[in-house]
């Protein structure tokens, strides 16, 4: 791996903590809390990774995640995350979770929050990794159960930063949750969606005129709508963008088809992001390598991506020079 990217202080700004679950502690998990897994081994779990879009990795990662049971479960796999931040100079993360995931199968959303959140803390203090979270609503479910997920945490207010939105998307258009954004913002909440990564450009505006959004996550296809590419650039809107994922999920045949550079190039404020570590082969380093070498990037462009990542996140200025410098 290249020094530089080993070396320089990197926020990632897109990551589902549940997708963070490698298939090690899938199975020590599973053990655990007495759960039948349908993999013999960890090499049946890896070989199930082959995807043809983004249902078909949605299907796997919710079977997964459902091994996570206890606030201990929760604590486990946010702090091996933490770790590989730690081991990889990200020294900021906004992790995203999915609450619904678990509260529809009888998990109190107390548990989920704690054990996270107690990890998060953990990272601070023991590994120096500073962090926030953000609540995904799962798109595919109705707009009404994000309304009550939304009163769910609005106990928990102070240990979440902001609300987003992931999951099939497909015919789930940002506009159908519009009101579950409103409240949100108007409880506090700062707001990003998953947009344009396979839906269309539409939904990238929907995103940002209707949900009001900081960032958008993805964002790729907006290049098929030049106002949209002037418009993030003139704002400049942060895209966090998944190369890897992008890749498993078949949204580019190849790396070399990645369309990050070209948005670089315009002058976008375009971040690198795992996604999804555990099922799309690596962590935030890996999508570095790999779109260096697919793409070559100079090491201003690196330096560019890490710059980026800082301006993106949701820190104050101060804490983005402290973070940055590392
Ligand atoms: O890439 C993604 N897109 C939408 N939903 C998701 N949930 C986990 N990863 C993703
Ligand atoms: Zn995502």
């Amino acid at each position: 791996m290249s020094s530089l990217i080993q070396t320089l202080p990197k926020a990632e700004l897109h990551i589902h903590i549940e997708g963070s679950l490698e298939p090690e502690m899938m199975f020590t998990l599973a053990q655990r809390n007495g759960i039948e897994l349908p993999y013999a081994s960890v090499a049946e779990i890896q070989a199930a990774y082959q995807f043809e879009n983004l249902q078909s990795f949605l299907d796997l990662y919710y079977a997964g995640a459902q091994v996570l049971q206890t606030e201990q479960d929760f604590y486990d796999l946010t702090w091996a995350y933490l770790q590989k931040c730690a081991a990889q100079t990200v020294r900021h993360t906004e992790i995203f979770f999915d609450p619904q995931t678990h509260t529809d199968r009888g998990l109190p959303f107390e548990i989920v929050c704690n054990g996270i959140t107690a990890a998060l803390q953990a990272g601070r203090e023991q590994l120096n990794v500073s962090s926030h979270l953000i609540l995904c609503f799962l798109r595919h479910l109705s707009a009404d159960d994000a309304m009550a997920t939304l009163e769910q945490a609005l106990p928990y207010q102070d240990r979440i930063i902001g609300v987003g939105l992931d999951s099939s998307e497909l015919g789930h258009p940002p506009s159908k949750f519009q009101a579950v954004f409103d409240r949100a913002r108007a409880e506090g909440f700062l707001t990003v969606a998953h947009a344009g990564e396979e839906g269309p450009p539409e939904y990238i505006w929907e995103a940002l005129k209707l949900l009001k959004v900081s960032r958008i996550d993805h964002g790729v296809r907006c290049v098929e709508d030049p106002a949209l590419v002037d418009y993030l650039g003139e704002h400049q809107i942060p895209l966090t963008v998944c190369p890897l994922s992008n890749v498993k999920l078949c949204v580019f045949d190849t790396m070399a088809d990645h369309n990050l550079k070209t948005l670089l190039d315009q002058g976008l404020c375009v971040t690198v992001n795992s996604d999804d570590p555990a099922y799309f082969g690596g962590y935030l380093n890996e999508n570095f390598e790999a779109i260096q070498t697919a793409l070559a990037l100079t090491d201003a462009d690196l330096t560019q991506l890490a710059q980026n990542s800082f301006r993106a996140a949701f820190l104050s200025a101060a804490d983005q020079q402290r973070l940055a410098i590392g």
